[in-house]
């Protein structure tokens, strides 16, 4: 893998100031480990606070609006989660696709507006157990990801993609070593096909579905597997950090 595994956590719908404490915490630890890159997406509500404490981690949003600064009540733009001290934005989020009813079509004029201000992007798919079961995870991951890579060359360099299968998210499933390094290679095919090996080279893969300081260095170990995108056990430094020490460790080894 080209470059250092990337290690996010996503607060999801977590965190008053009272979390700051642990983006500190995270912060300060992480200039320990800099053989993974280490990345937070707290609630809009903490963004730019997180922002200030951080100086070594980078700092992300969980979502955008779908087009420019205007009169949309309560929602919130790309522009503005840059400005607030964003680099990134998590977009197609299983929660928000089923939560939101987000389209694919959405989902693409997400990505317009955040490479527009000038953020890069976590694209997440994967596949509900009804579909594994039916033995159609990769054509349904590889199908919702053809809808929404963006068709530009240099779109790449600020592309990430996480794989979460829907059915470990939250629940302590994990999908097995050989089922995510399946997946994995899939979408790296998908990814040298859309773009071409040089630049599909520059996208992490993700893996994301609980998981924890006691898997993380089996997961991270995995051919393709570029780093975790993390939710229940990033909302403590200890949990979170352990991740952090084993995806250093796994590229030390
Ligand atoms: O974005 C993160 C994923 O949805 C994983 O969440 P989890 O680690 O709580 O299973």
């Amino acid at each position: 893998m080209a470059e250092r595994p990337y290690i996010v956590g996503n607060w999801k719908m977590n965190g008053t100031r009272a979390m700051l404490s642990e983006a500190r915490a995270i912060d300060r630890a992480a200039q320990r480990y800099m053989k993974a890159e280490v990345a937070v997406a707290p609630p809009y509500t903490l963004i730019h606070a997180v922002h200030r404490e951080a100086e070594q981690i980078g700092v992300g949003a969980q979502d955008c609006f779908p087009g420019d600064d205007g009169a949309h009540t309560g929602d919130i733009s790309a522009t503005m989660i840059a400005d607030a001290g964003a680099k990134f934005v998590i977009l197609g989020h299983s929660e928000r696709r089923a939560d939101h009813r987000e389209t694919a079509d959405q989902i693409n004029a997400k990505i317009q507006s955040a490479l527009d201000a000038g953020l890069r992007i976590i694209l997440c798919c994967g596949e509900t157990l009804p579909t594994r079961e039916k033995g159609e995870a990769e054509k349904f991951v590889l199908d919702q990801l053809r809808a929404s890579l963006p068709q530009i060359e240099d779109a790449a360099e600020r592309l990430t993609v996480a794989y979460e299968p829907v059915w470990a998210i939250g629940t302590g499933k994990t999908a097995t070593p050989a089922d995510i390094e399946a997946m994995h290679r899939a979408i790296r095919r998908l990814l040298d096909e859309t773009y071409g090996e040089e630049h599909s080279a520059q996208v992490r893969i993700l893996y994301g579905g609980s998981v924890k300081p006691e898997n993380a260095r089996e997961i991270l170990s995995l051919p393709e597997v570029g780093g975790a995108l993390v939710g229940g056990a990033s909302l403590s430094a200890e949990s979170f950090l352990g991740i952090v020490v084993a995806a250093s460790e796994t590229e030390e080894a």
